[in-house]
């Protein structure tokens, strides 16, 4: 149950601090008013719902990435670097992903209002 409280305090901290996570949320909140506006399918919520999920929390596990690094050294390092920039890469995958998904569910949607 305190493990629950911890994590529930990394979630609000990151809420409140990380500008990336905050519009990847609005983000979210936006798609979830497009699934309810096209009524979209139940198979199609899960895959809507499974992709945002991945995507805000890849978002976290880098802020959390990002955030070892600073405390190892705020100076100005090549491979402080290359590891914030590898871990900023898997977001954008991910990302370019999630838009393919989007537009695969929503187009058919869109087409056929
Ligand atoms: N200590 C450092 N040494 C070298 N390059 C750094 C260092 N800190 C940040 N960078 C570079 O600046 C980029 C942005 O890092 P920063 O820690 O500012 O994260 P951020 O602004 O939250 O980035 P993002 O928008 O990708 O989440 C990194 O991807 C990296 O290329």
């Amino acid at each position: 149950m305190l493990g629950f409280n911890h994590a529930l305090r990394g979630l609000f901290n990151i809420i409140k601090s990380e500008r990336n996570f905050k519009i990847q949320f609005s983000i979210f909140l936006v798609v979830l008013c497009m699934g309810f506006y096209f009524k979209i399918e139940t198979l199609e919520w899960l895959i809507i719902i499974l992709t945002s999920g991945a995507i805000l929390s890849l978002e976290i596990i880098n802020s959390a990435i990002e955030k070892t690094c600073d405390l190892i050294s705020r100076a100005n390092h090549p491979e402080i670097k290359v590891i914030k920039d590898i871990s900023a890469g898997a977001v954008l995958l991910l990302s370019i992903f999630a838009v393919v998904v989007g537009l695969i569910i929503f187009i058919p949607h869109w087409l056929a209002y």
